[in-house]
């Protein structure tokens, strides 16, 4: 009796697939920070050296989501969000993947080297690196704190812009790189609420999954209150004008009195968490308003 041995079919990609592999959607906020970083910056910029820079930034950015959905083929296909990108769905092959990434990855650090400085090159190449082998390859399946530490890689863009600008670092893109790394964690945990099955599914450690509801809800109030400090410091430092103190004042409220109904309810089990998706929501539009603000404010209002 011979055995036949299945061969997945991989359907040839075209370049919606290599645009998918860069996570568009996601990254569109990661590269408007990276963006607000830089023309927060009180120097005048070459617009087309900032514009290469932005580029940089975008395509650093994606070439870390092709290399984190390199990785994780295999998790990707156990969940029902993620079953239908390029990989799991069987419409490329993971070597492509990998060159895409790599090639990518590559040639947006050496541009940003050649066109802004070493600094801005640097920190680029420590964010992919950082998404990739920390967040991806070493927390994501070991611990719920994955996103706490890993986290981290997307709370770098704002310092790139600044140092592409500028060439160093100052405290307002610290700042910024703050309010990053702490609005991650209620950003993520929001959305986990309402993807807890999946998670579950797949195996991988997030935690409404390890830890429960309760403690993911209390871990979201938790993470909001330095996240707000942080909104207001570029104010109260007077790093920024009293426009930007009042947008931020206003969003954070908001931010934190949808954070305070999460973390107050029991279970959202009924009513398909609507205050939870509010929350993840506002969480997106919430950093596009900061961000915003802090250009407003130095070029409109300044
Ligand atoms: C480790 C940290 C993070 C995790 C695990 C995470 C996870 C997710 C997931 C699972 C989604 C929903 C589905 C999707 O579009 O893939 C999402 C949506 C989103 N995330 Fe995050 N995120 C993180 C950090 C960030 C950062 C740093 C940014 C940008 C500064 C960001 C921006 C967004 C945006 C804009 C969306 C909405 C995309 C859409 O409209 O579909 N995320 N995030
Ligand atoms: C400049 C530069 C390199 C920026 C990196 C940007 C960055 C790290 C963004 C993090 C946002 C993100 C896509 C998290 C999803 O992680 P996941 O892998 O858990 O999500 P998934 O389940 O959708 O794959």
């Amino acid at each position: 009796m011979t055995t036949t041995t299945a061969t997945p079919i991989i359907l040839p990609a075209d370049w919606r697939d290599f645009l998918a592999l860069t996570k568009p959607r996601v990254m569109t906020l990661v590269v408007f920070t990276g963006l607000c970083g830089m023309l927060a910056a009180p120097v005048a910029i070459d617009p087309v050296l900032g514009f290469t820079a932005i580029l940089c930034i975008a395509l650093g950015a994606g070439a870390a989501g092709a290399l984190n959905q390199w990785y994780e083929a295999d998790l990707d296909a156990k969940m029902k969000r993620t079953a239908r990108r390029p990989l799991p769905a069987g419409r490329m092959d993971r070597q492509s993947a990998l060159h895409f990434g790599v090639g990518l990855a590559s040639f947006s650090v050496i541009l940003m080297g050649l066109a802004a400085n070493l600094l801005a090159a640097g920190i680029l190449a420590v964010s992919i690196l950082f998404y990739v082998l920390v967040y991806t390859v070493w927390l994501k399946r070991r611990t719920p704190q994955n996103i706490v530490i890993g986290g981290a890689a997307g709370a770098f863009p704002p310092l790139i812009g600044w140092a592409a600008a500028t060439g160093h670092v100052a405290t307002l893109p610290l700042l910024l790189f703050a309010i990053v790394f702490l609005w991650t964690p209620p950003h993520f945990w929001a959305l986990a609420l309402f993807m807890k099955s999946d998670y579950a599914a797949a195996g991988v450690p997030m935690l409404p999954v390890v830890s429960g509801e309760r403690v993911t809800r209390t871990q979201i109030g938790l993470y909001t209150i330095p996240m707000a400090v942080a909104a207001i410091a570029p104010w109260a430092l007077g790093l920024t004008g009293a426009v930007y103190g009042l947008v931020a004042a206003i969003a954070t409220l908001v931010f934190a009195a949808l954070a305070l109904q999460v973390s107050l309810r029991t279970t959202g089990a009924k009513d398909a968490m609507r205050p939870e998706k509010r929350l993840f929501a506002w969480s997106v539009l919430y950093l596009f308003i900061l961000f915003g603000a802090v250009v407003i404010d130095r070029w409109v209002f300044a």
